[in-house]
């Protein structure tokens, strides 16, 4: 395998991750949550830092000297008065998780802890090698208590040559609007994928790894579409119009992150619309791993 070792990292770092990542959502409190930009109100809780700090460590743990990652928080409101025992939180947050998966025999200090946040703040660009990161991709959706996905990704000179989606919240069987999903069936997906080998599925525990499918379904009358939980992400009326004019019979499955790619990936659904509102520039850590994720059976060698 041309990224064999990268995949094996990717798929380790997004796992501890999403591990921690439903660790806070469990016990989620509303003082988790910390307005990022007053302007629009993005949401971040300790969880997308723990997770950022998380994959950047492992990350530089299994590459060491030769590091890029363009990812999407970074530690300057931690860094603000008064952010100190939230730094805490998250400095526990992740050794905890260190510590239960016993590979590195460390404990990081808050500094160190920032220094990994802060880590991903390169600038990527079409020559060589770069990790793209979105820690939780669905912030709003981690909230409410919903999807979300750990999304990394790496590019080699400008290309998408793996993805690791670790979506904790997706049921193992179809979400399709023909399959109803049951409470009781057991949630937790992880899909990856690397240019040439094809999209795989495994439970968040590396077990059960099925090789995945995009949906066969060529009349629009049979296919349903996915679209953003959020309405000020995607104008739901702009995509009721043009899934109305492709003859697209079944409702929309509304869903936040890249979940929905993972989704699309083994045939819940057939389509994907995403109409962002004039003006918004969508950012590559929303994008990079579930688009290798969904194409990934594409160009198989
Ligand atoms: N006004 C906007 N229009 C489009 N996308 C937006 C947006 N505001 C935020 N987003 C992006 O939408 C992502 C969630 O995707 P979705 O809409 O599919 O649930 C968010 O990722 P984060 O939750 O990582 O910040 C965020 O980057
Ligand atoms: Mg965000
Ligand atoms: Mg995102
Ligand atoms: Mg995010």
């Amino acid at each position: 395998m041309a990224y064999g070792k990268e995949l094996a990292a990717a798929i380790k770092a997004a796992s501890l991750a999403a591990r921690l990542c439903r660790k806070v959502q469990k016990a989620l409190l509303q003082s988790d949550v910390r307005s990022k930009h007053g302007r629009n109100k993005s949401p971040v809780t300790v969880a997308d830092y723990g997770s950022q700090a998380l994959v950047s460590f492992v990350l530089q743990q299994e590459f060491p000297g030769e590091f890029s990652l363009v990812a999407e928080e970074d530690s300057n409101d931690l860094r603000k008065d008064g952010g100190g025992e939230i730094v805490e939180r998250i400095t526990k947050l992740v050794n905890e998780s260190l510590t239960s998966d016993g590979s590195y025999g460390v404990s990081l200090s808050s500094e160190d802890v920032l220094k990994a946040i802060d880590s991903g703040k390169s600038e990527g660009g079409s020559q060589g090698r770069h990790w793209v990161l979105d820690p939780i991709d669905g912030t709003k959706g981690f909230v409410r208590g919903d999807q979300y996905a750990v999304a990394l990704a790496l590019l080699d000179r400008g290309n998408v040559v793996l993805g690791v989606l670790a979506c904790p919240n997706l049921p193992l069987t179809s979400i399709s609007v023909a399959h109803p999903h049951s409470p009781n069936n057991e949630v937790g997906c992880l899909f990856f994928a690397e240019v040439g080998r094809g999209t795989y599925m495994q439970l968040l525990d590396g077990s059960s790894t099925v090789k995945v499918q995009v949906s066969a379904v060529e009349n629009p009358e049979e296919a349903s579409f996915f679209e953003s939980y959020e309405s000020a992400h995607s104008m739901h009326d702009l995509s009721s119009l043009i899934a109305q004019k492709l003859g697209v019979k079944a409702a929309p499955i509304r869903m936040d992150s890249q979940v929905k790619y993972g989704a699309l990936s083994r045939g819940d659904g057939a389509i994907y619309l995403r109409f962002p509102r004039n003006g918004y520039r969508e950012k590559i850590w929303d994008h990079a791993a579930g688009s290798i994720v969904v194409t990934g059976n594409t160009y198989l060698s």
